[in-house]
């Protein structure tokens, strides 16, 4: 399926101004659940079920299409209760968003937004960020998160090359915003020129890769973005979600916790 589907400006505007795309069509192999990983249960719900509700909350997109994995039913009549448009995935995160993205076709978004399900606890206010830059010029931007450990180079038989310098590197968050026919013109330049999809971590690099000397903007993301990849991340989406729900919940004399 290709990314590349022509847009005329005969086409509507894209209601609420953005599209996103919510890539949920991961096996979750790390996680361990022995279930798609956007069907994990936090708080009592899938993990799609917070994601799709912070892209909900940040009110920047009016169409969300998310990508399920093949043969699914679960997270595809979630996504739908959620007013969202589910597509089966690719083998990969970068066909998935492909896929999506042809789900896109003919439309006319201020931006497309495409953000992980796995990072399913970022804050709106990430999601509003980003797309503020982009309505503002920007054609790709990417939340970005200071690396703290110290980082060491290694050869392929683990021997040490030294420390980086951590100053000007910077973790890559989701969700990332772009200019539409910016996102759909790298990903198909990138299925002609045959890159490896497994190779395709993000969709900024795609923008580096075949749009040279198309900056990308970074902006702040943050602490509650990280993506659920091990069980240690479940366990920190846990904790985090018990905290906002205690602290949302009246105490017994009436005032709110603090
Ligand atoms: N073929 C794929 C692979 C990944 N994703 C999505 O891309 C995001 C980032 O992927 P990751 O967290 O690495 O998820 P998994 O591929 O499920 O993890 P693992 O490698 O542990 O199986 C996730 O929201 C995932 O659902 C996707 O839509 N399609
Ligand atoms: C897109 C991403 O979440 C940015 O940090 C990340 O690159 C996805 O990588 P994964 O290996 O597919 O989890």
């Amino acid at each position: 399926m290709s990314a590349d589907a022509p847009t005329t400006t005969a086409d509507p505007p894209t209601p609420g101004g953005f599209a996103a795309v919510v890539v949920a069509a991961g096996s979750g192999t790390r996680l361990g659940h022995g279930m798609p990983k956007a069907l994990v249960p936090l708080g009592g719900r899938p993990l799609l079920a917070h994601a799709l509700e912070g892209v909900r909350a940040a009110g920047v997109a009016g169409r969300t299409v998310v990508t399920v994995p093949a043969g699914d039913t679960e997270l595809s009549a979630l996504a739908r209760a959620c007013g969202a448009e589910p597509v089966e995935g690719g083998a990969t995160r970068a066909e998935s968003v492909r896929r999506a993205l042809a789900v896109l076709a003919g439309e006319r978004p201020a931006g497309v937004l495409v953000h992980d399900a796995a990072r399913c606890l970022t804050p709106p206010a990430v999601l509003r960020a980003v797309a503020d830059r982009v309505r503002a010029g920007a054609r790709a931007v990417v939340p970005v998160v200071p690396v703290v450990d110290t980082v060491r180079r290694v050869d392929d038989d683990g021997r040490s090359l030294g420390t980086v310098d951590r100053s000007a590197l910077r973790a890559v968050q989701t969700p990332q915003g772009f200019d539409a026919a910016l996102l759909r013109a790298v990903h198909a330049a990138a299925e002609a020129a045959g890159t490896d999809p497994a190779a395709i971590t993000d969709d900024a690099s795609l923008v580096e890769a075949h749009a040279p000397g198309t900056p990308v903007e970074t902006v702040p993301g943050h602490e509650h973005a990280f993506k659920v990849t091990r069980p240690l991340d479940l366990l920190l989406a846990q904790a985090l979600l018990e905290q906002a729900r205690d602290r949302a919940r009246p105490d017994p004399r009436g005032a709110l916790r603090p």
